[in-house]
């Protein structure tokens, strides 16, 4: 794999094009707006997304996807997930033929239920044995500054996994395969849910009592959703799941957390989402699509629906552990 274009030029989509780059690609890296292309192409630096560091050479941008996309050996998609049907409507005809597809979003789409690759296989017509699915602890910023992590790289076909892991290996980035792309999407999807939950417990005081119970239901809500839409429970345990909780749940990098954060401090849904200079959070969008995957396959999901309560019903985030406390005992 030679040559690789990515789509979305955020703070993931710049990062894992800066780690494809550091692992010997050269890569084309489409952004929407020309001012991210002039700073990449002049000063090699996204100051949008990642102030202060420095792209390598070989990863150039530009805001015309056809030229992305011309001679591509594989394609990533990094547009937010409520936006890829969208895009992919635009891009679909552009796309190189038999090339991987990398989705790194970490969402359900809204009103479809569709996971990533699905709504990639349905609106870009892309067939799955191609569809190569990127998650794990992956916190962006922490990569772009080199700072070691691992993750997955799922795909139903190994070899194809196999493809990507050794395109995007470097020495602080370490991709495992695995072939559960179910498992992996609805774990990326869910993990941002719970925290947003960990961060509303954080900003009422709460301690590492309440994050480590909130991440552990969490996994076992998540994994029991997996499941029943023919995930693996293994891939739970692993980078895509508990790896990515405790990345997630723990860090104030995360955005997800850190909006969690500003809605225990007061904040309503829209002034959280403008304190955060406009970057995703996926699990705001996700709690809504998952709980509605919950009801369809009859999954209790507490944390998920206590989250959703809490964003669009106007449940007070005091009210969301209190509620939680309060439910009726039960096996573990
Ligand atoms: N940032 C991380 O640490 C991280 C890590 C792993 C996975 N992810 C996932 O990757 C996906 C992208 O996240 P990100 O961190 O790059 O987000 P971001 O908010 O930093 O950037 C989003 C990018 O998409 C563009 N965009 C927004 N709406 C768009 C639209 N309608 N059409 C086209 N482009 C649009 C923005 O201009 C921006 O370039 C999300 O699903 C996120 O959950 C993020
Ligand atoms: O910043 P967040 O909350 O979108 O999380 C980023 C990554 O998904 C962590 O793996």
């Amino acid at each position: 794999m030679n040559r690789v274009a990515v789509l979305g030029s955020g703070s993931w989509g710049t990062t894992f094009a800066k780690v494809l780059a550091d692992a010997g690609r050269d890569v084309r890296l489409w952004a929407r707006r020309s001012e991210v292309v002039r700073d990449i192409n002049t000063d090699q630096v996204n100051h949008d997304y990642l102030e202060g560091i420095s792209l390598p050479a070989t990863l150039t941008a530009t805001s015309d996807v056809e030229v992305a996309v011309n001679g591509a050996d594989a394609v990533v998609f990094a547009v937010p997930s409520q936006s890829l049907r969208e895009n992919l409507g635009v891009w679909r005809d552009l796309l190189p033929t038999r090339v991987p597809i990398i989705s790194l979003a970490k969402g359900v789409e809204i009103g479809t239920g569709l996971r990533m690759s699905e709504v990639i296989r349905t609106v870009g017509h892309i067939d799955p044995v191609r569809i190569v699915v990127v998650s794990g602890p992956n916190l962006a910023r922490e990569i772009a500054q080199g700072q070691a992590t691992a993750t997955v790289v799922a795909c139903i076909d190994h070899d194809q996994a196999i493809a990507v892991q050794q395109a995007s290996a470097n020495d602080y980035f370490r991709p495992y395969t695995i072939t559960d792309v179910i498992g992996a999407e609805i774990a990326g999807a869910g993990k941002n849910i719970i925290a947003l939950a960990c961060g509303m417990a954080e900003g009422l005081g709460l301690a590492s009592n309440t994050q480590a119970s909130l991440i552990t239901r969490g996994l076992d809500e998540i994994t029991r959703l997996g499941v029943a839409l023919g995930a693996q429970a293994a891939t739970f345990a692993g980078l895509a799941g508990i790896g990515d909780l405790v990345a997630t749940c723990s860090s104030p990098l995360s955005r997800n957390r850190t909006f969690g954060v500003r809605l225990a401090q007061g904040m309503g849904l829209e002034a959280a989402q403008a304190a955060g200079s406009g970057q995703v959070a996926e699990g705001v969008v996700s709690c809504r699509s998952l709980r509605a995957l919950g009801a369809t396959y009859g999954i209790s999901m507490p944390i998920t629906d206590a989250v959703f309560e809490v964003c669009y019903h106007q449940l007070p985030p005091a009210e969301l552990v209190r509620s939680l406390m309060k439910r009726r005992h039960t096996p573990e």
